[in-house]
């Protein structure tokens, strides 16, 4: 009998299978303080959440039996994942079952917005008749910016076409293809900040969107802009919100969701021109009952067959394949992770070739690990090796994997190469024996370098004193180097060089680099899965 927990309020009607189901139980405990969920987590196989539970590294440390983190939702950000992997539970999640409710909610506040009508229904509610105090704006003929246009953007940007809007889209994977397809203009975010009068946020919370609308950025935005976020608290930073609602350049924000949950943020919730809503987005009957008929079904799967269709983060690994490739699989995540970080935008095609002994084995599992480390920079957690091939295709990124059993220089050799509209970023690798892994190419130039966590990527002339100059400058700031490696293309050409660091080189480093006479770019590289080097 496999015992299983829920600590939120999810549907009973959703839950129905695993009610009937005569191998499991289902306890109901929404709302369990978080030293509560601490102690009784250790006699659950199961946990179903939304995204009220706090599924914390310190929850998990007595979750003994817990297989799997059931999440009745798309975002896992209330869930450690890395923890929850570290322990070997699988967390799933339900995609796109609460997508059209999201997206109506989203609708819901732009058309409040535009309309105060919660301002106006409090007022009239009272007995007042203030019909000069809410005079609103036309949505026919505005333009709205959709930032992420994902399941939910996408689905938003369709319903505001129907309303006469004009809609900008901007997101990494967005190509001009799918753009025209929808009937909406490819844009950049200084673009929406420049042309938009009303912008509506749809990305995931993750690294590179955290305060992705600050201070700057809304210093850009068109005097009078009306902003809206139902998707993750964060992406917006409050404060500069209430200052930019101070001063008059954003008129009106509409809000379902805060940095902190339940927010008491007042200056922003009390605001007169923000409109609010406690996360609104999927609380619907028909997502509710989705997301948990869905999680249901597949908690069953997983118990009664071990086959798993939405995990976040279960990588799935055979035996003696395995055996082969693991060397090259951390390696595989670091080349994605690398090459996206040069090329600097989403790709719109990848190509990996296997040379030698890699070449006869099946490699599924190492093209995974490069499309993982591609694509989380962009998705963050909600990439696994799993969901990796089937994400790729969502973005509409094509990939071409060749295979060559003759060797390339090494005994096996792999190259990932990514493509954008005519720009290209390469990464060829290899694993030594008895040295270990081996970045021995980027961008077309021969090089050796250990993935370590910090990189340094130079581009120079091949000109006499540049080492030096790099060095001191990076004395300068106190960063040590590990190791040096220059490539060059002809004797006094282009050349690039490549350094392990000991630590972050920040913009202010970067900025001090570029300033060397005879070089031309330098790009700070992280890998947070690198190998450590000893220090002595
Ligand atoms: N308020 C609520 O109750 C609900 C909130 N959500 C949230 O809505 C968000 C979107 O959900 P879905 O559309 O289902 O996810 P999705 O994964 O289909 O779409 C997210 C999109 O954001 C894009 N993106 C990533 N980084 C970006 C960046 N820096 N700039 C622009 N775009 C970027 C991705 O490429 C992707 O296309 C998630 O944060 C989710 O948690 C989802 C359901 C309900
Ligand atoms: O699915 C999501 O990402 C949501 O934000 C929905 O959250 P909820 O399940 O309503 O707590």
């Amino acid at each position: 009998m496999y015992k299983i927990l829920v600590s939120d309020a999810i549907s009973d009607s959703g839950l129905k299978a695993l009610y009937d189901h005569p191998n499991f139980t289902v306890d109901k405990k929404p709302g369990l303080p978080a030293e509560e969920l601490k102690i009784i987590i250790q006699n659950y196989d199961a946990l179903i959440v939304r995204s009220q539970t706090q599924v914390t590294e310190e929850i998990l440390e007595n979750a003994n039996k817990l297989q799997v983190i059931a999440r009745a939702g798309v975002g896992v950000d209330n869930i450690d994942v890395k923890a929850a992997t570290k322990k070997g539970i699988i967390v799933i999640n339900a995609p796109g079952a609460n997508t059209i409710s999201a997206a109506e909610l989203t609708m819901a506040m732009m058309m409040s917005l535009a309309r105060s009508i919660p301002q106006a229904h409090a007022s009239t509610s009272v007995g007042k008749w203030e019909r000069n105090s809410f005079k609103g704006v036309e949505l026919y003929e505005k333009t709205l910016g959709v930032v992420g246009m994902g399941k939910i953007g996408t689905e938003v940007a369709m319903r505001a076409k129907s309303f006469g809007m004009k809609i900008l889209g901007y997101d990494p994977y967005l190509t001009e293809d799918r753009a025209d397809s929808l009937g909406l203009k490819k844009a950049s975010l200084d673009d929406i900040a420049q042309e938009a009068d009303f912008i509506t946020i749809h990305t995931p919370l993750i690294k590179e969107t955290r305060g992705l609308i600050n201070d700057d950025y809304l210093a850009k935005t068109k005097q009078g802009v009306r902003i809206i976020n139902c998707a993750r608290g964060g992406i917006i930073d409050e404060a500069a919100l209430v200052r930019a609602l101070n001063s008059g350049k954003v008129a009106g924000a509409a809000l379902d969701v805060f940095e902190t949950e339940p927010s008491t943020n007042l200056e922003l919730l009390g605001h007169p021109n923000v409109i609010v809503t406690p996360h609104l987005g999927a609380s619907t009957v028909e997502a509710q009952e989705k997301v948990a008929h869905e999680v249901s079904e597949e908690i069953i799967e997983i118990f009664e067959t071990q086959s798993i269709s939405h995990a976040v983060n279960m990588p799935q690994i055979s035996g003696e394949t395995h055996k082969k490739l693991q060397p090259f699989i951390t390696l595989g995540e670091q080349m994605g992770m690398l090459a996206i970080q040069l090329l600097k935008e989403a790709p719109d095609n990848i190509e990996i070739n296997y040379f030698g002994e890699l070449a006869k084995e099946n490699t599924d599992l190492l093209t995974r690990t490069m499309v993982k480390g591609i694509l989380s920079y962009h998705l963050g957690d909600t990439v696994n090796l799993i969901n990796a091939h089937h994400l790729l295709k969502d973005q509409g990124v094509t990939s071409n994997v060749s295979k060559n059993p003759k060797s390339k220089g090494f005994a096996s050799y792999v190259e990932l190469t990514l493509y954008r509209d005519g720009a290209k970023s390469n990464i060829g690798a290899t694993v030594l024996n008895g040295y270990g892994a081996r970045i021995v190419k980027m961008n077309d130039y021969r090089v050796d370098v250990r993935p370590e966590p910090y990189l340094l990527y130079i581009k120079h002339h091949d000109i006499p004193g540049m080492i030096g100059r790099v060095g001191s400058t990076l004395g300068d700031f106190d960063i040590n180097i590990g190791t040096m490696q220059v490539g060059r293309s002809e004797v006094g050409g282009e050349a690039i060089m490549v350094l392990t660091l000991d630590k972050i080189a920040d913009k202010d480093v970067i900025h001090a680099l570029t300033v060397i006479r005879g070089l031309e770019y330098a790009q700070f590289l992280e890998l947070p899965n690198g190998v450590v080097p000893v220090m002595s």
